[in-house]
């Protein structure tokens, strides 16, 4: 009751300070803790840290019990190390070695392949600022012509070592300069380079300046020799009969013997500021004779850059020049662990060209305008960083304040291809709890999608650009959650930035914000979309083009032909080259792309009469009977899709296998993108354009493609009469709609449409081609429209 007064009097006491006080009072313990966390939280998290805590000590332990180990086995292979003493063998094997032939093994040691693990950052080949370090090396090097021994520099260390042994116990714990003091009193036994004189050196008298490249290098020696004295497993032994011939050809280096038992041990060591690496050691299957020849620098050297270029030539072969597949992996990029997770488990490692060329740019923030073949991961090559970028926004906690911010928007120009999108985007996200991804494509309820955004995670809105508008403009709460977009992509970008998205592309826009990054992807990007491409891209955008200018944008493998045939004969050559088709290849899966819907919807009605097993998808069909033909399409093969432009771009169906166009495509570009439904992924397909002799003029846009002019086959008897059967069992209506459609199509094309009489002609052709004995009539206001009113041929209805 008491607490009840208080709370409506101090209503601005906070609810976990007024728990706090209120809960103590009431003798329960406080309910919330600093960081708002409840007993139980702060329980667990106290719980934890205890136990890690634990895990720390235990390993501090573990680390102190191995030192004393390996002390003690190093005790019994070379005497009381404190004492200075050695065994009688060691003493005889092992005498002292000069600074050159120090540096020398050193320098031997580093420049072989794969040495690089062994180099510290702050040295290496790698690095331009280290190679006057290093070139001191190499001229000692070449002055140098006496072998070395390196079973007496083993011994020196070991020795050393010995006398150092209780640093091993606490080496984390020192500083710089006593490292270096202890790194030179490793190498005080019988060294000409004299480490007894760098104990008189201070790291700062100016005398050291001259001698730190010698001291590092010293030091460096030591590192390797004493890790691999402290790691070691196997005694010293007599080395193979390889070494023996390398011995005799350089004297004294057949005293390797046992020093390449060593290298087993795994060991790090560095020219830099640390004598020794001590958290990373580096276990390589190399073999003896390949680790320690002892060959002379330049030699090394020579044989790093035989071997490159081998693995160069290597990598080459196993990807080709025509491959989608670049050499890089995705786990050698900056994406988030758990992404790399779903495409190792999808068995996606490597990064086609189009991923490889653009990923690091878009994760870098910049934006860019990006042309690649079609089926070469593009989809992948923009989602990617679009996750980024959410997770990145998550994490900076930005936006968190505003309502359910989207991070991402993806905008392309079909409904099948941004739910495509979509599940692939999904599926990339399948292990980050708590992101989601979601489309606003036409073809479903306002309202519902309202919900679901609403109900449902949505850091990555997909839209086609129609039904986003209808969303910002009828203020569905859209637009609000669009101010903190960081990352806008256009897929299909000269599509959608072309005349007739271009508008709603503009007001979509119109309400991003200013400050975020922008990307568009095609497979084509003709001159005038460079130019518009300003309308959403910044000044200073990139432009990746993995085709490259001049090479040809379709597929190697997609064999391309081109039949010119009467435009009557057209309906009964497709089913002829279809049964062709099929015959020849068992697993057939093809696309036929008609100009127009109800053109595809005559085309698909005569072949199903035919007893094809075939689909239809184009605008006219409700989005349900859409979606379910584009999934069974996607999983099926043996089937046949006819289809308008609306599976022309993007749409990944596997394995088809041809591809055939009847009559010409709106332009060059929706050529190419038809053609790219085959041969995805690097892999073969076949496209066929059959068109009308007066539609010739249209080769002369592909004349760069490699498009073959075939013959039209002899029309098989059979089949003609079938056809004839078939399209004469077809609805009026169905022919009907597809007249007009066709007359509006090539109406609309420049060059067909400009001669109108022409026009009227070719379609009373059409029409008989398709059954109808006569044309049927436009409405007066549609052939207004269509500048086709008065023209002979083409009936108005009264
Ligand atoms: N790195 C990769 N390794 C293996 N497969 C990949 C890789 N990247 C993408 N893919 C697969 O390649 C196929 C084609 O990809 P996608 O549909 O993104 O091509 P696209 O370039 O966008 O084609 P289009 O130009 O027709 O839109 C998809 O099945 C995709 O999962």
């Amino acid at each position: 009751m008491y607490s009840l007064i208080l709370r409506e009097r101090f209503g601005s006491i906070t609810g976990s300070l007024w728990n706090l006080i209120f809960s103590r009072n009431m003798g329960g313990g406080p309910r919330t803790f600093p960081g708002g966390l409840n007993k139980w939280q702060w329980k667990r998290m106290h719980e934890k840290k205890a136990r890690e805590k634990e895990n720390k000590l235990l390993d501090q332990e573990k680390q102190l019990y191995e030192a004393r180990i390996r002390t003690e086995i190093r005790a019994k292979m070379w005497g009381n190390p404190d004492s200075g003493e050695k065994t009688a063998k060691s003493k005889q094997s092992h005498g002292p070695m000069s600074s050159k032939e120090h540096i020398k093994t050193l320098a031997d040691r580093f420049m072989k392949a794969g040495a690089e693990d062994l180099w510290n950052e702050n040295d290496g080949p790698v690095k331009k600022s280290d190679q006057g370090s290093r070139s001191g090396s190499d001229s000692i090097d070449s002055t140098s012509s006496s072998p070395i021994d390196v079973r007496r520099l083993v011994s020196a260390t070991c020795d050393s070592m010995g006398k150092n042994r209780a640093f091993g116990s606490s080496r984390r714990g020192f500083s710089s300069m006593s490292r270096f003091k202890r790194n030179e009193s490793s190498c005080d036994e019988g060294d000409d380079f004299d480490a007894k004189k760098l104990d008189t050196l201070s790291p700062f008298s100016p005398k050291f300046a001259g001698t730190k490249d010698k001291v590092k290098s010293s030091r460096s020696v030591v590192g390797v020799i004493r890790n691999k004295g402290l790691f070691g497993r196997r005694k010293f032994r007599k080395n193979d009969s390889s070494t023996e011939e390398d011995s005799d050809e350089e004297g004294d280096k057949g005293k390797m013997i046992g020093w390449m038992d060593l290298r087993k041990t795994g060991s790090s060591a560095s020219l830099g500021n640390h004598d020794i690496k001590l958290t990373k050691r580096v276990n390589r299957n190399v073999t003896d004779e390949e680790l320690y020849p002892l060959l002379d620098i330049n030699a090394v050297r020579e044989d790093l850059s035989k071997r490159k270029s081998v693995d160069n030539v290597m990598e080459e072969k196993q990807e080709p020049h025509d491959s989608i597949y670049s050499a890089k992996r995705f786990d050698e990029s900056c994406i988030s662990p758990l992404t790399l997770k779903t495409l190792s488990a999808s068995g996606i490692v490597k990064m086609t060209r189009v991923q490889d060329a653009t990923l690091s740019e878009c994760l870098d923030g910049k934006d860019a305008l990006v042309k690649a073949k079609t089926g070469t991961g593009k989809s992948m090559a923009f989602l990617l960083p679009a996750i980024e970028t959410v997770l990145k926004a998550m994490n900076s906690g930005k936006g968190v304040n505003k309502v359910a911010p989207i991070f991402a928007l993806i905008l392309c120009p079909t409904r099948e291809l941004a739910s495509q999108i979509a599940a692939e985007g999904k599926a990339l996200l399948k292990y980050h709890d708590g992101i989601g991804v979601q489309t606003l494509i036409g073809g479903t309820r306002f309202k519902l999608d309202q919900q679901r955004l609403e109900s449902e995670p949505c850091q990555i809105l997909i839209a086609t650009p129609g039904r986003l508008l209808d969303h910002i403009e009828n203020k569905s709460g859209i637009t609000s959650r669009l101010m903190a977009l960081k990352l806008f992509i256009v897929d299909e970008a000269d599509l959608l930035l072309d005349l007739g998205f271009r508008r709603d592309v503009e007001k979509i826009i119109d309400c991003l914000p200013r400050q975020r990054q922008s990307l568009l992807f095609s497979a084509t990007i003709p001159k005038e979309v460079r130019r518009v491409s300003q309308l959403v891209l910044k000044r200073d955008h990139s432009y990746i083009d993995t085709i490259g200018l001049g090479c040809v944008e379709t597929h190697d493998k997609v064999k391309q032909s081109c039949i010119v045939a009467p435009h009557e004969s057209h309906f009964h050559l497709v089913p002829h080259l279809l049964k062709e088709h099929i015959n020849n290849t068992p697993d057939y899966k093809i696309i036929v792309f008609c100009s127009t819907g109800m053109v595809t919807s005559l085309m698909y009605t005569l072949l199903r009469e035919m007893k094809l097993n075939v689909r239809e998808i184009h605008a006219r069909k409700p989005q349900l009977h859409r979606t379910r033909v584009s999934d069974e399409f996607k999983e099926s093969n043996r089937l046949i899709l006819v289809t308008s432009d609306v599976s022309a771009r993007g749409m990944n169906y596997p394995d088809v296998t041809l591809v055939i166009q009847v009559g010409i495509p709106s332009d060059r570009e929706q050529y190419i993108h038809r053609l790219g439904r085959t041969g995805r992924e690097g892999k073969g397909g076949e496209g066929l354009l059959l068109i009308a002799p007066w539609e010739r003029y249209f080769l002369d846009e592909l004349k760069d493609l490699p498009l073959e002019p075939i013959p039209a086959p002899d029309l098989d008897s059979i089949v003609k009469h079938q056809v004839d059967q078939s399209m004469a069992k077809i609805d009026t209506s169905i022919k009907e709609a597809a007249y007009h459609a066709w007359l509006g199509y090539y109406n609309s094309v420049r060059e067909t449409g400009r001669d109108k009489t022409t026009l009227a002609e070719l379609a009373n052709r059409f029409c008989h081609s398709i059954g109808l004995e006569k044309p049927p009539a436009l409405f007066r206001r549609t052939a207004v429209k269509m500048g086709l009113k008065g023209i002979s041929g083409i009936p108005i209805r009264k």
